[in-house]
């Protein structure tokens, strides 16, 4: 049986302008992206007025592992990891997605959700135009294509006054790189410097990775263009307020990533110091579930005094969705993930910090290993609010019915989990990290916290369950060839 055991990731794009060898800093870059999605990747690069892809199924490594990336030619490429949040995880849902316009080849990689991709596609099927995926990313690329004769920046912008929701859009013309963050900021982007070149990226990790600057964030609403004149940027034709999303910071993005101006262990930190001050616990030790806690256990260490031990391994070679071994053989203590270190727990009294709690699973099997190594009391303190609505801008959760907070109280999940003891931090509480007094008007979404959309949402959680049942089934890989 596959189980999908996490929140699911969202995905990571890439791109970059003006370096001899495009496509390798590409891979390399999504390589540092790969925690943002599992499910396919894939890389478009240009040269000489041609467009060359390869995209599959699975890891960044597994894709590439028969395709040299001399195969991808030329001076500018994009890239993506995904997971997928609207369409299965089928290779015809890979990105980046390329086609043939009238004004020449066009390829997109897209980091979000657009809410309104349904009724949008069903408007445009009815006008003529035919789909090659289910996936929400290709409604733009249609509205490019009927926006008319402008310039390509110009039917971009017509396309999206159309789309809402959450984006980070990286696109590769036959001679230019354009780079588009949605209005509210909802997903990240950020602009670096490689020597001459200019890079992308989802998140500044990937530009350490391969030796570049960065330079700054990609502004919500911003449009940036780089061309053989350099680079341009065309400000928001009108702002909104922004609504960053505070999940990146708790869990999604990778902790040595600056994200709007903000170090993410950093805030990981300070959310483990407000938790051991606003919700302390009695215990011997700290410990962090790896890997997206270990920055929050520090701070409550920190501020609480009490020490932070490794009390838990994880299996690194485990990917997020695997198959789980049956009842008999879990009864039996096959433990693929997580086991607990019991020299150090044995005996003693454990804070437990993760940074969420989505369907109870993670928390519910780590509390019964701590206590099977030998734990005599476990307190559970989480770094984040209940998470009690599904997120539609690209981070693929359970849907509603499966997020254990829509429908218990926390002392109804603590019992769930068998702690002795569960606290999470208040939504002022966490804004409280990142410098906001309480009920000031924080420039962020919280709305799977909330239920509080910075957008219509239109029928998207009936959408979020269509997906979810479609993906279960969908093969888990297959690659497609080079096209050029
Ligand atoms: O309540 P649940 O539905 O179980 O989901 C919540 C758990 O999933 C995530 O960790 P993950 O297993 O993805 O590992 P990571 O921290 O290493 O990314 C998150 O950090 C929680 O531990
Ligand atoms: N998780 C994402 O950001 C996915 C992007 C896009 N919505 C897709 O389904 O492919
Ligand atoms: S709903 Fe939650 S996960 Fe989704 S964009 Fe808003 S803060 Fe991020
Ligand atoms: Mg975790």
């Amino acid at each position: 049986m596959i189980l999908w055991d996490k929140p699911r990731e969202e995905c990571g794009v890439f791109g970059v302008f003006g370096h001899p060898a495009a496509a390798e800093v590409t891979y390399y870059a999504l390589i540092a992206l790969q925690h943002r999605g599992q499910e396919a990747a894939g890389i478009a690069s240009t040269a000489d007025g041609r467009m060359y892809s390869h995209r599959g199924l699975g890891l960044l490594t597994d894709v590439f592992a028969d395709v040299p990336l001399q195969r991808l030619p030329g001076r500018a490429a994009i890239g993506h990891v995904r997971y997928s949040t609207a369409g299965s995880n089928t290779v015809q849902n890979a990105q980046p997605i390329v086609v043939g316009t009238h004004q020449g080849n066009l390829a997109l990689a897209h980091n979000g959700n657009l809410v309104n991709a349904r009724q949008l596609r069903i408007e445009l099927e009815k006008q003529g135009s035919l789909f090659q995926s289910t996936s929400d990313t290709e409604v733009v690329l249609h509205l490019i294509a009927r926006a008319g004769r402008g310039s390509l920046v110009e039917n971009i912008q017509a396309a999206l006054r159309q789309v809402v929701g959450g984006y980070a859009l990286v696109f590769l013309s036959d001679d230019a790189l354009i780079a588009v963050r949605d209005p509210h900021g909802l997903r990240p982007l950020a602009l670096g410097r490689l020597g001459d070149a200019w890079a992308v990226a989802s998140e500044s990790c990937a530009f350490e990775t391969i030796g570049a600057t960065f330079v700054r964030d990609v502004e919500p609403g911003e449009m940036i263009l780089v061309d053989e004149r350099g680079l341009r940027t065309i400000p928001p034709a009108a702002r909104v307020p922004k609504r960053l999303c505070t999940f990146e910071h708790i869990y999604f993005a990778r902790p040595d990533s600056d994200i709007d101006g903000w170090n993410v262990h950093a805030i990981r930190k300070q959310l483990g110091r407000i938790l051991a001050r606003k919700h302390p616990a009695q215990g011997d030790i700290v410990i962090g579930v790896p890997d997206s806690s270990i920055s929050a256990a520090a701070g409550f260490a920190e501020a609480s005094g009490i020490p932070l031990e490794m009390g838990l391994v994880k299996n690194r070679y485990i990917a997020r969705t695997f198959i789980q071994p049956s009842q008999e053989l879990r009864d039996a203590g096959v433990r693929l993930k997580l086991n607990a270190v019991r020299s150090v727990v044995d005996g003693r009294r454990v804070v437990l910090i993760d940074d969420s709690i989505v369907r109870g699973t993670t928390s519910r099997r780590i509390v019964q290993l701590l206590r099977e190594a030998g734990a005599t009391e476990v307190h559970v303190r989480i770094a984040s609010p209940p998470y009690k609505s599904t997120c539609h801008y690209g981070i693929d959760t359970s849907s509603k019915g499966q997020l254990v907070a829509a429908s218990h109280t926390v002392e109804e999940i603590r019992e769930l989990i068998g702690a002795d003891s569960l606290a999470f931090l208040t939504v002022d509480e966490l804004m409280s990290a990142f410098g906001f007094a309480p009920g000031s008007a924080y420039p962020f979404c919280n709305a799977c916290f909330t239920g509080a959309y910075p957008t219509p949402v239109h029928d998207m959680e009936k959408l979020a369950n269509e997906t979810r049942a479609s993906a279960a089934v969908a093969p888990r890989r297959a690659t497609t060839g080079v096209s050029g």
